[in-house]
């Protein structure tokens, strides 16, 4: 059965609006395991825009299932994940101007310099995961370079304007993942993915695990809203 990892990035932008110290994606973590999430993404930016360095440190102590750690190849992320040792490394493309991640990492184009920084992950006990766009020349790249995992950029496919358009990106994420698969690659999808697009997904045995973060929050934000305001109305007025 298809595993759920849950990235908590959005809780910290929130936290990061305001400087001060909730709401903690620690916390949202525990939340997210005790819900059943098989794992947790963080995405340590360079720019530290919303996951801080504090939360990766402590999440590797508190983490239950399995911390990914979502990170550009840069010679500094990879010091402090040699340092911290998620489970899994995810690399992936960055660009500070950026709102998100913007498309796959260009490993056929980097393939020496992403080669290094797989092995010298591997070499301090952290599985690698590369974030790429389904194109055969990433994939065949990814494997190359030493690669467990990759994770298919699913961000094009979420952003379709149509049903059809969508049912051709997905059968084109259908066919890398195979492809990947006859590689040796474990499959991972994730990007943009969310309660109405997953459907196509549902039990296809091409992806063994996907990687959700802003659509739960969005949705954990308003369905746990009624709640909130009834909690504070109780201390107002009782
Ligand atoms: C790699 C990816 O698709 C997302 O996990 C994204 O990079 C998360 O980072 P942000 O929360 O900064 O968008
Ligand atoms: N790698 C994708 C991820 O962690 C979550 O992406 P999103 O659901 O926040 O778009």
């Amino acid at each position: 059965m298809a595993r759920l990892e849950v990235n908590v990035d959005h809780i910290a932008t929130l936290r990061q609006a305001r400087l001060i110290d909730e709401p903690d994606p620690v916390t949202a973590a525990a939340l997210a395991e005790l819900a059943g999430a098989d794992g947790i993404i963080v995405h340590l930016r360079e720019d530290r825009r919303h996951i801080q360095d504090r939360d990766v440190r402590i999440l590797r102590q508190t983490v239950k299932t399995r911390l990914n750690l979502e990170m550009a190849a840069t010679a500094e992320i990879i010091g402090i994940a040699k340092e911290i040792r998620p489970d899994v490394a995810t690399l992936v493309p960055e660009k500070r101007e950026e709102l998100t991640t913007e498309g796959g990492l260009d490993v056929a184009g980097y393939q020496d310099h992403i080669h290094q920084a797989v092995q010298q992950l591997q070499q301090a006990g952290i599985r690698v995961s590369l974030f790429v766009d389904p194109q055969p020349e990433q994939l065949k790249a990814a494997s190359v370079v030493g690669a467990n995992y990759v994770e298919l950029h699913t961000g094009t496919y979420a952003e379709a304007r149509s049903e059809d358009e969508a049912d051709r990106l997905f059968e084109e994420l259908l066919a890398a993942a195979a492809h990947a698969r006859q590689l040796g690659l474990a499959v991972k999808a994730g990007h943009g993915l969310n309660y109405r697009n997953i459907k196509r997904f549902r039990g296809r045995k091409e992806f063994d695990e996907y990687s959700i973060g802003h659509s739960i929050i969005s949705r954990a934000v308003l369905v746990g809203l009624e709640r909130a305001v009834r909690e504070m109305i109780a201390l107002i007025k009782s």
